[in-house]
């Protein structure tokens, strides 16, 4: 590819409508998105003026930036339909783009799985690479992650869902990619999320974590867990805490929320809960968590200054989740209250 092209402009991160003059220019963007969604027409002419972040297999393109950071790469859509043809493509592929936002200029943006070509080709052809997503989410900042995540999650939806699950036809996406229908049955399928509770308790002076088998050596978090059909995030909530630790929680106040791209798309939904001091003894379920334990504020300090996962040799230390994921969320608001508690704030 010719020449790196600026870094893409991420705004999907900004959940909250600025203000004031920026407001009208909030509301036209996601207007156009809208629209763009829509419209087909509108949206193939907009994917040929679009920047389009890649993927091989689901895996982010990223390159090197300032300082050892690194950033997703994007490209016009004329260096990518270029390189498409360099590397003996059809230019075709183009069209399999999903849409994932639009820049504060209005410009469309895209990803694009190139999968079906080499990849080390494609790399040496954008001076960068292709790094698994969880890995990406260290390396990248975190204004950057939600709209990787975001385009990682809409591959992998279209790549899965490629036949009608009622009728076992084919299924055609529209030009954004934002749905898929059965021509056979006329059913329009949308890209899914399994809602998740994911739940800071405390006793006043402590909080639980747990940590799964599965965890990276050290890491706990808060606990998690899928919301069942038909229950409320409350019911959740009580339900998780009680399968998981064995407690009834008292109170529960929301915190905020996260779409997490691992294993298949859930939106999580971050609160803190409280269970009363004079009960807290743990009946840990091991066959969904291998320990869960209460932490002090000074534990929770001192682990959330950790700057990497403890490796192999080291003491044994607690490593909590990257700052991205709305676990680290949780805690973080956990020990800023206590310690303005503390302070008496
Ligand atoms: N972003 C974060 O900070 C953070 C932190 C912790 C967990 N998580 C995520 O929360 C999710 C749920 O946590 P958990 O694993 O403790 O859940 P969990 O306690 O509900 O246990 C998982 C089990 O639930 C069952 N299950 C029910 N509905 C499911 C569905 N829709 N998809 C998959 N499995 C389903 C499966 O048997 C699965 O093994 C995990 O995928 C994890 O990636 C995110
Ligand atoms: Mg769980």
């Amino acid at each position: 590819m010719a020449a790196m092209l600026k870094p893409l402009r991420i705004l999907l991160s900004t959940s909250k409508c600025p203000q004031s003059r920026s407001c009208s220019r909030y509301v036209s963007r996601m207007r156009y998105v809208n629209q763009l969604k829509e419209d087909d027409s509108l949206c193939a002419e907009a994917l040929q003026s679009s920047h389009i972040m890649l993927f091989h297999r689901l895996s982010p393109l990223l390159q090197p930036a300032e300082r050892g950071t690194f950033t997703p790469a994007t490209f016009s859509s004329s260096d990518v339909q270029l390189m498409l043809e360099r590397l003996g493509h059809d230019r075709c592929l183009l069209t399999e783009s999903v849409l994932v936002g639009c820049s504060e200029e209005n410009q469309a943006q895209f990803c694009l799985d190139v999968g079906e070509l080499d990849q080390a080709a494609v790399e040496d052809e954008c001076e960068g690479n292709f790094v698994e997503l969880r890995k990406s989410f260290f390396l990248l900042t975190a204004a950057e992650v939600p709209i990787v995540a975001k385009g990682q999650a809409l591959l992998r939806w279209h790549q899965t869902n490629r036949f009608c699950c009622a009728t076992g036809q084919p299924t055609h996406r529209n030009q954004a990619g934002s749905q898929r229908v059965c021509r056979s049955s006329g059913t329009v399928h949308y890209p899914t999320m399994s809602p998740v509770v994911i739940v800071l308790v405390s006793d006043g002076k402590r909080c639980l974590l747990g940590r799964q088998s599965s965890f990276p050596r050290g890491m706990y978090s808060a606990l998690a867990g899928f919301c069942d059909m038909g229950e409320s995030v409350e019911e959740t909530l009580c339900r998780e805490v009680a399968e998981e630790v064995g407690l009834e929680v008292d109170s529960i106040s929301y915190s905020s929320s996260q779409h997490w791209p691992f294993p298949h798309s859930s939106f999580m939904l971050g609160c803190h809960a409280s269970v009363s001091p004079a009960h807290t003894q743990l009946d840990v379920d091991h066959t969904e968590l291998e320990d869960a334990r209460w932490f002090s504020l000074e534990e929770i300090t001192s682990a959330l200054q950790m700057k990497s996962p403890p490796r192999r040799g080291d003491p044994p230390g607690v490593w909590l989740p990257p700052k991205h994921a709305i676990g680290h969320r949780l805690i973080t608001e956990w020990m800023e209250r206590q310690q303005s508690g503390e302070r008496g704030e």
